[in-house]
């Protein structure tokens, strides 16, 4: 990308989105375009047609979705298939019709198999059966991700797609029950010990494994990969490194210094066993995450509590 060049980011007030403009910035691009949700709603096709037709922007970065931690994907599937199905398929479109240069999707590590072998390579797409409690967020993430295949097959464009793995950092959303498991636990255990609780509940077994990549390391590999990466197949996004949810409710009651009792409810769901990207291609595409997980936890409670009202969203 030029550092001229005009650069939408679709979803720039989300924890990604902010995180791939102050990325973008900080690398001197100056022309970057953005819209709020409010200003324009990537589902309605016809104003994103006339966005794209009036702005013809010459790069995207696609991290607009609707996004939500395992409660909320389970309890509003029709709403996660058709709103992330229809602005992906909007944007990725209109982006075509106008020239765009070369795109960014961004998905989900969630898109593979619940039973993929592990660690999970990008050539596992689509080999086994998906994990229900974000069925239809993956199915969605997958057609996305076929759609600029498709494109680049077809007409010969240049759009590539990426899937992260959890994500967490600043402007993360920090809903008590519709956020994912490192947001809620840093302001559970916060709370806790502002109240001086003698014991926190935290959701499942704790005994599903996770990999989690600070959003400033994932914003750094998304540029690099926009300048340094062409190809139809997705490209992992992680660290390579997994823990228990038990060891990870541990490591932020130390950060947030909460010496209560940890208990566990097993009537909420665990989800997917074990979800390890194999980042072998990342990683020979040049790229490595920064930030170890107890420092980007450090730095995420440090969000929390200096943004207030990010933690009422
Ligand atoms: N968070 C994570 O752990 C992971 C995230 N990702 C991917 O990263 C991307 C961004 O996620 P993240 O930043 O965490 O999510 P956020 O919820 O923080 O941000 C999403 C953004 O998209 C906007 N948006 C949603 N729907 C629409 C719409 N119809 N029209 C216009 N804007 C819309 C939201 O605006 P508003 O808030 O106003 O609705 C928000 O600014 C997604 O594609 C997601 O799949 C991938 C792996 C893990
Ligand atoms: C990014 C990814 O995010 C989702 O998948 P997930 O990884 O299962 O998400 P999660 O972060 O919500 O939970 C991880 C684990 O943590 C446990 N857990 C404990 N206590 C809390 C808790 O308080 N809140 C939450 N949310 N989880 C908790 C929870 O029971 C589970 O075992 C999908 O949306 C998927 O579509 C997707 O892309």
């Amino acid at each position: 990308m030029e550092k001229d060049a005009k650069i939408y980011v679709a979803g720039h007030r989300g924890m990604v989105g902010s995180a791939i403009v102050r990325q973008l910035e900080k690398e001197g691009y100056h022309n970057i375009i953005t819209r709020t949700h409010k200003e324009l709603n990537l589902c309605r096709q016809d104003d994103v047609e006339e966005f794209f037709a009036k702005e013809k922007p010459e790069y995207v970065f696609l991290a607009a979705a609707k996004v939500g931690g395992i409660m909320a994907n389970s309890e509003a599937l029709a709403d996660f298939m058709y709103e992330n199905m229809t602005l992906e398929m909007n944007v990725i479109h209109e982006a075509w019709k106008n020239g765009c240069k070369k795109l960014m999707f961004l998905g989900s590590s969630c898109i593979y198999p619940r039973m993929a072998p592990q660690p999970m390579k990008e050539s596992c797409l689509l080999t086994g059966e998906l994990e229900k409690t974000n069925e239809a967020y993956a199915l969605a993430k997958i057609s996305g991700l076929k759609y600029c295949e498709f494109l680049n097959k077809q007409y010969g464009t240049d759009y590539i797609s990426v899937m992260p793995t959890n994500l967490y950092g600043p402007n993360d959303n920090y809903h008590p029950e519709h956020s994912h498991v490192l947001p809620a636990l840093i302001r559970r255990f916060h709370e806790a010990k502002v109240a001086g609780a003698k014991e926190v509940t935290c959701w499942g077994t704790g005994t599903p494994l996770r990999e989690f990549l600070y959003v400033d390391d994932l914003a750094d590999a998304c540029v690099f990969l926009m300048n340094n990466y062409s190809g139809d197949e997705t490209v992992n996004l992680g660290t390579g490194k997994e823990l228990t949810i038990k060891e990870l409710t541990e490591l932020v009651a130390k950060v947030i210094g909460y010496t209560g009792e940890i208990k566990w409810d097993p009537s909420k769901p665990d989800g997917t066993p074990r979800k390890l990207l194999d980042v072998s291609k990342l990683e020979s595409l040049g790229w490595k995450y920064k930030t170890e997980l107890e420092d980007g936890i450090r730095l995420a409670y440090d969000d929390f509590l200096n943004n207030p009202m990010r933690a009422e969203r």
